[in-house]
């Protein structure tokens, strides 16, 4: 183990001084498991691996018994006294960092500012090494900052967004009108990624699908396959590529390509479309910026990294990044929401006593809508879409909590360890929307709370993410009260897990709260945007 994780010169007293800030008792490191080779004093600790496999297969059993890899991760610290865990995943050798202070040393480092390159991350990106996610250095910086600021452009984060997204709430309400009608149960689960697609798409592509488009629904099962199929590591494919030759199906290798084909061939055509239409000056979403770029920089040949194979990975990029992870976060609150009417009523009366009669909520309502912020923090910490983010990559040979850490290794990220850790929050278990609140029942941030990730890899979707979790939120609690239908069992609380984690299914019933507070206008046709 030691003899892999050779770095700067040994610091015997990293691990002791470490070991102080892990839960539970430094006794625990007292394993009675065997290892290959006692590590040195100054390389994070694990169990031992296999040839070939490393701890895979350990790994997975022990999933299998806790239900999810954080958790897995989280009872492997507590066995080796330590929040930075050495593994080996198939050849790869990849640490793991838990609790706030490793997770934030890493997210704040620029020597961890790279990505893993492998199979498995160039198969995400369609064989290539392009997007803005999974790439790193210069051309990921060069793409990262056109991303953020086209999108600010565009009127991220401004009215046009809330346009875009009161005019998906006000579909999604009228396609629950029926239900509400006729009393019948229903699954909101499933209604929730297209809206927020759509949202996506127009800011990406100018335009929206209409609700029930086969197209559009065939690449959300696919993303939602995708979603459950995977693990931050890249699950089989990421750590014995080969054994897609083996098992294509299970290994999930074909799902990718599926999902790939049907990506790849809606974006080259609308990237057609938007060419065959282009006026230069004028842009009316992502794509037109995109596409001043790569005609601005076409004199620069080889040198320029705006090229349209380089759009087609920014606009994958946006919808694998955005799209499940803000409508799981929606998914999550409403169930809570079922589980918990005492908040559910409490979010209401705000809203009834905040926004007025006949309207939407809009953005400018959620300075006086404190208490619907601090739920939707509180869902995002109690049950985070992405408990392990990353994975990063280090860019030189480094320290992580006085470790020694090679060029080149990779990091998995346990966000789930912070937002769970019992010895700040206290009750982490409890659903409880008030810690974010203060007396004066003002919204009060905590560190601890790192939904969006923290440094230059920051979330670049966070404001269009939070809008969107605000709107919808408010939009569905206005207009319903959401309940366990008669005669059925309350939502699970335990999770899907996976890439992304998601509920498990569940139905509501829907029951108007007034007879009129907020009257959904009439769907919007497919239409460009303003500016167009
Ligand atoms: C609730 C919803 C969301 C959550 C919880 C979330 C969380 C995160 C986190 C933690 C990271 C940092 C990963 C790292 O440090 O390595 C990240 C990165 C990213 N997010 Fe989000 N995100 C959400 C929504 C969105 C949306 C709506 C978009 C698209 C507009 C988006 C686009 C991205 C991209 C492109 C990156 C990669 C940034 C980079 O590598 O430089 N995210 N997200």
């Amino acid at each position: 183990h030691c003899s892999l994780l050779r770095g700067l010169p040994a610091d015997p007293g990293a691990r002791q001084r470490e070991r102080a800030h892990v839960r539970g008792s430094a006794a625990s490191h007292q394993s009675s498991r065997p290892r290959y080779l006692e590590p040195s004093p100054s390389t994070p600790s694990g169990p031992r691996w296999l040839p070939v496999l490393g701890n895979l297969l350990d790994l997975k059993r022990l999933v299998r018994k806790l239900g999810s890899q954080h958790a897995a991760f989280e009872s492997l610290c507590q066995e080796y006294g330590s929040s930075v865990l050495g593994l080996r995943l198939g050849s790869d050798l990849v640490i793991v960092a838990s609790g706030y202070e490793a997770v934030s040393q890493v997210l704040t480092s620029d020597d961890w500012l790279g990505r893993p390159d492998n199979f498995f991350m160039r198969l995400r990106t369609m064989g290539t090494r392009k997007g803005i996610t999974m790439t790193d250095g210069a051309l990921w910086s060069e793409q990262r900052r056109f991303a953020v600021r086209h999108f600010r452009q565009l009127g991220y984060g401004k009215v046009h967004m809330e346009e875009l997204i009161l005019a998906e709430l006000t579909d999604l309400l009228n396609e629950l009108e029926p239900a509400c009608t006729t009393a019948e149960a229903v699954s909101l689960g499933p209604l929730l990624p297209p809206s927020v697609l759509n949202v996506l798409w127009a800011l990406t592509a100018g335009t929206r699908f209409p609700h029930g488009d086969a197209r559009l629904q065939r690449l959300l099962d696919l993303m939602g396959q995708r979603g459950r199929a995977f693990d931050m590591a890249g699950g089989v494919l990421g750590t014995l590529p080969w054994m897609r030759h083996l098992a294509p199906e299970r290994t999930g290798f074909n799902l990718l390509n599926r999902l790939n084909a049907s990506l790849r061939e809606l974006l080259l055509e609308t990237i057609a479309d938007h060419n065959a239409s282009y006026t230069q000056g004028r842009t009316r979403d992502l794509i037109d910026a995109y596409l001043h770029e790569v005609k601005a920089h076409a004199g620069d040949g080889e040198q320029s990294s705006f090229t349209e194979e380089q759009l087609v990975m920014v606009c994958l990029d946006m919808f694998l990044a955005g799209s499940y992870t803000t409508s799981n976060t929606l998914n999550f609150a409403l169930m809570l929401l079922v589980l918990h009417p005492d908040v559910q009523s409490k979010c209401f009366k705000d809203i009834y006593n905040n926004v007025e009669k006949g309207r939407l909520p809009s953005l400018t309502d959620r300075q006086k809508l404190p208490y619907i912020e601090a739920v939707i923090m509180e869902v995002m910490r109690l049950y985070y879409v992405v408990p392990i983010t990353g994975p990063r990559r280090a860019l030189h040979d480094t320290k992580l909590m006085g470790y020694d850490v090679p060029k080149d290794t990779v990091v998995l990220i346990n966000i789930h360890s912070i937002h769970h850790d019992k010895k700040h929050w206290g009750d982490p278990e409890v659903f409880r929307p008030e810690r974010f609140l203060n007396a004066r029942g003002k919204i009060q941030p905590d560190e601890h709370l790192i939904n969006f990730g923290l440094g230059k890899r920051r979330c670049l979707g966070d404001a269009l993410a939070r809008n969107c979790l605000f709107l919808f939120l408010t939009g569905l609690l206005q207009r319903y009260r959401l309940s366990v239908p008669p005669g059925e069992a309350p939502p699970c609380r335990e999770p899907v897990p996976g890439l992304t984690q998601c509920p498990q299914a569940y139905r509501v019933m829907l029951t108007p709260r007034t007879a009129c507070p907020g009257s959904p206008r009439s769907p919007r046709t497919p239409s460009p945007l303003p500016g167009a």
